[in-house]
């Protein structure tokens, strides 16, 4: 099968046509049909990063891109590219903590005059004189002459007289400048901007912030073997999960996925498939698939092809050892060992990161210790293994609960995975109740 648009409900049956029109091909001999066969080496040394070394490429060679000022409607989600100061003291005056009436509280009349009203958004019209008060309600600004307010509960009004039941020690003034003074850093860039964020800034006046561009991705998935998920699969064939995946995982972490095609094991089919996207358009390729060293998998030559230069082909993890990453100018490709637990595994551990640094965000890779609700049952290996784990409350704690995963394919695996336990090259997992480190990568719950 070639390339089809955009993913619908198609997909075309395998077809192999072999003309017999041999030519040599770098790493391999191809023959003019839909079928590529390598008889030499594999293009890629087999370097083994740790992921350590892996993340350390990836922010060597991934740069943000220009920011861009958009509306703060339009900034939910995105990451702060400049620094948020106090444009003034905050608050800028100082107001009432109460409805209630503002007096001198040095002033020991045993009764005071009501003068006037202050209102939140006005002005004061005069000054407070002894024996004077002021009716005042949260938020109003203080008069001159006035230090205190009493709550309007402890006091006792007549007509224009207000007398003070009960003096209060506190003075229910919240002070100009008492949450920040001008110029003070309040939020940093590198920041995503959520509610929180988002409600400071309109607080600053900050209405078109800088932000970082959300990453534009176009996602091929490869294989002849894979159909559309609303089809039933002839024997030999499954259907296409990982698309949905990638989709999933693209939206949660805000990026802008331009395009999904499903693609055949062909080199040329592919290559010709993503130069149909003008550079200019897209940040990051990722191909699902194609990542290992079989004769059909093509993810490595199809980036050389393309001008991508490789910075490593795979790293020392598992599941997800084949992950490829390569640059070319200031775009990044990925090529994703097709399995779906190595897709979930690679996307959060490395991949994630580069769609981090191109908005400028601060890397979320980060652990805790959790006790597990379980026992981690895995068994040394010669690779780090990234566990898929539930992160959730259970008796009024947080706990881990490890997920199933009997392969790479397994895609109970993910049910609920919220985090990731690392588990170093030759060690085992842990049993119940040990703490572990997981790195957290979404809402826990
Ligand atoms: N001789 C070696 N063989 C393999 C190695 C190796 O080091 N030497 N590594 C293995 C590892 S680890 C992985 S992971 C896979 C990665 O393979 P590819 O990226 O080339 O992916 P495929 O061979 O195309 O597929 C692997 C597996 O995943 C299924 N798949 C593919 N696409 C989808 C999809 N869109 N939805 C659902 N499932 C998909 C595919 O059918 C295969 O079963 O290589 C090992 N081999
Ligand atoms: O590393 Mo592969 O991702 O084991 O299945």
């Amino acid at each position: 099968m070639g390339c089809n648009g955009e993913l619908s409900a198609s997909a075309s049956a395998l077809s192999v046509l072999i003309l017999i029109l041999l030519f040599p091909l770098r790493g391999g001999i191809k023959i003019k049909s839909k079928i590529t066969i390598k008889s030499l080496p594999p293009v890629l040394s087999p370097a083994m990063l740790s992921l350590a070394e892996a993340r350390s490429i990836i922010e060597q060679h991934v740069q943000p891109l220009e920011p861009q000022a958009v509306p703060l409607a339009a900034a939910r989600g995105r990451v702060l590219r400049e620094d948020a100061l106090a444009p003034d003291d905050l608050p800028a005056f100082d107001r009432s903590a109460m409805d209630g009436y503002a007096i001198d509280a040095k002033d020991a009349s045993p009764k005071f005059r009501v003068v006037m009203e202050v209102q939140a958004g006005q002005v004061p019209t005069r000054r407070l004189h002894p024996g004077e008060c002021a009716r005042i309600f949260t938020g109003a600004p203080i008069p001159e002459g006035a230090s205190q307010v009493i709550m309007q509960e402890d006091v006792e009004r007549d007509g224009e007289w207000m007398t003070v039941r009960e003096r209060d020690t506190k003075m229910w003034i919240r002070y100009r400048g008492e949450d920040a003074r001008k110029g003070e850093l309040l939020l940093a860039a590198g920041a995503r901007l959520q509610a929180g964020e988002l409600s400071l800034l309109a607080q600053l006046g900050m209405v078109r912030p800088r932000v970082g561009r959300a990453p534009r991705v176009l996602h091929f998935a490869t294989g002849n073997e894979i159909v559309d998920p609303s089809l039933t699969p002839a024997h030999g064939q499954i259907r296409d999960s990982n698309s949905t995946l990638i989709a999933a995982l693209l939206a949660d972490a805000g990026v802008q996925l331009m395009a999904q095609n499903r693609c055949g094991d062909d080199l040329d089919d592919l290559v010709g498939a993503i130069r149909q996207h003008t550079a200019e358009s897209w940040d990051c390729l990722l191909i699902s698939g194609g990542a290992s060293v079989g004769d059909y998998d093509f993810g490595a030559r199809a980036l050389r092809e393309l001008g991508f230069t490789i910075h490593f082909p795979q790293m020392n993890i598992r599941p997800g050892k084949p992950l490829i990453f390569a640059t070319r100018e200031r775009q990044i490709a990925f090529v994703i060992p097709g399995n779906p637990v190595s897709h979930f595994v690679t996307f959060q551990s490395a991949i994630r990161l580069a769609l981090e640094r191109i908005e400028g965000a601060l890397s979320a890779w980060k652990s805790a210790k959790i006790e597990l609700a379980a026992d981690l049952l895995a068994k040394p290996n010669e690779r780090e293994t990234l566990w898929p784990v539930h992160v959730g409350v259970q008796d009024g704690a947080l706990r881990a609960t490890p997920l199933a995963w009997q392969s790479s394919g397994d895609l109970r695996g993910l049910l609920g995975a919220n985090a990731l336990v690392p588990i170093a090259p030759g060690t085992t997992g842990a049993k119940r109740g040990a703490l572990v480190d997981c790195v957290l990568l979404g809402p826990l719950a």
